[in-house]
């Protein structure tokens, strides 16, 4: 007999996400077990007025939902893969990485323009430095701002005209039935996707086994290969969620392969390159190394002066 308490954002996709993992977990459950969800508001869904990279980036919304589970309060939590900082704190763990969605960008627009068909100067809303970058280095002409909330307050603000289009996550979107809203998705050429971007990472305690035992069903174990080789990337630059940088890696027979880049967020500079490893952590360290050795090094030493200014 056991309750096992799921914490989540209160969001419409953190929800649905949650949801998700549960009802791949229900068949599964050991006899006597259920489950239910726990809303949890974190500081991070709070404070909306101020650019997410200024009120110290994506780590806000995890915290506290780490906290919740080493108090006890809750037993599990599903966490968007991309959100999740790179160090995790004592005594936690990712019980299972799930199979990866779509890993793209997908623009909306209000007209339905393609990327190529917006007007000149188009405002295009994203708080992403790395969605920024990439704009700007395919259309130098466009104008980016930020937006921030949840996915449903985005779509609103682009419908108001706000914006003349927005850039969300495909996986976002397919999760929220959103589909339809989709104008074009981008390709990896134009928009390479966010270290994580589509998977699931699923947190327990390290010292629930049985617990840990029952997700080894939702685990994917080519996913989180490929999230380890473009997690090591991101991590060997300091300070990496809120740095305009992508990676994305794809399983290749025994390999890992893992393409990366580093930009100026006026997209004038950009550094890619790609590695391939049958280890994901040393395609991870290669890739950083190869771009340090490119210039990624100054140009994050600009950009971080940047932001702090
Ligand atoms: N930035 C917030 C965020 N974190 C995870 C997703 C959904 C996609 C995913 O699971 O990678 C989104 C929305 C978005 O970027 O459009």
């Amino acid at each position: 007999m056991r309750r096992v308490v799921v914490g989540t954002r209160r969001s419409e996709l953190a929800v649905t996400q949650t949801q998700w993992v549960m009802d791949r977990l229900a068949d599964h459950l050991p006899a006597g077990w259920d489950m239910r969800q726990e809303k949890i508001v974190t500081k991070g869904d709070q404070i909306l007025h101020v650019t997410l990279s200024k009120v110290g980036g994506k780590g806000l919304f995890v915290k506290e939902i780490e906290q919740a589970l080493l108090d006890g309060r809750i037993d599990l939590a599903v966490h968007s893969m991309k959100d999740m900082p790179g160090d995790m704190p004592d005594g936690l763990c990712f019980g299972a990485v799930t199979s990866r969605e779509d890993p793209r960008d997908c623009l909306l627009s209000r007209n339905g323009e393609t990327l190529d068909e917006l007007p000149e100067n188009a405002l295009v809303g994203t708080s992403s430095l790395r969605r920024q970058a990439q704009l700007l280095a395919y259309r130098p002409d466009l104008r980016v701002e930020p937006v921030r909330g949840n996915l449903n307050t985005r779509y609103r603000k682009l419908m108001e005209g706000q914006f003349d289009a927005i850039v969300l996550a495909a996986a976002g979107i397919s999760r929220m039935g959103w589909e339809e809203k989709v104008t074009q998705y981008l390709p990896e050429e134009v928009m390479l996707p966010a270290v994580g971007q589509g998977a699931l990472a699923v947190q327990c305690r390290e010292e629930d086994e049985e617990m840990r035992e029952v997700l080894q069903k939702a685990h994917d174990p080519a996913t989180d290969r490929t999230v380890r080789a473009e997690r090591t990337f991101l991590h060997a630059f300091e300070g990496g969620c809120h740095l305009p940088i992508a990676g994305y890696a794809v399983q290749k027979g025994e390999e890992v392969l893992l393409r990366g880049l580093v930009a100026h967020p006026s997209g004038s500079r950009v550094l890619k390159g790609e590695q391939r490893h049958k280890d994901p952590e040393e395609a991870g360290r290669l890739l950083a190394a190869e771009l340090l050795d490119k210039g990624a090094r100054e140009l994050l030493a600009e950009v971080k002066e940047g932001l702090d200014g």
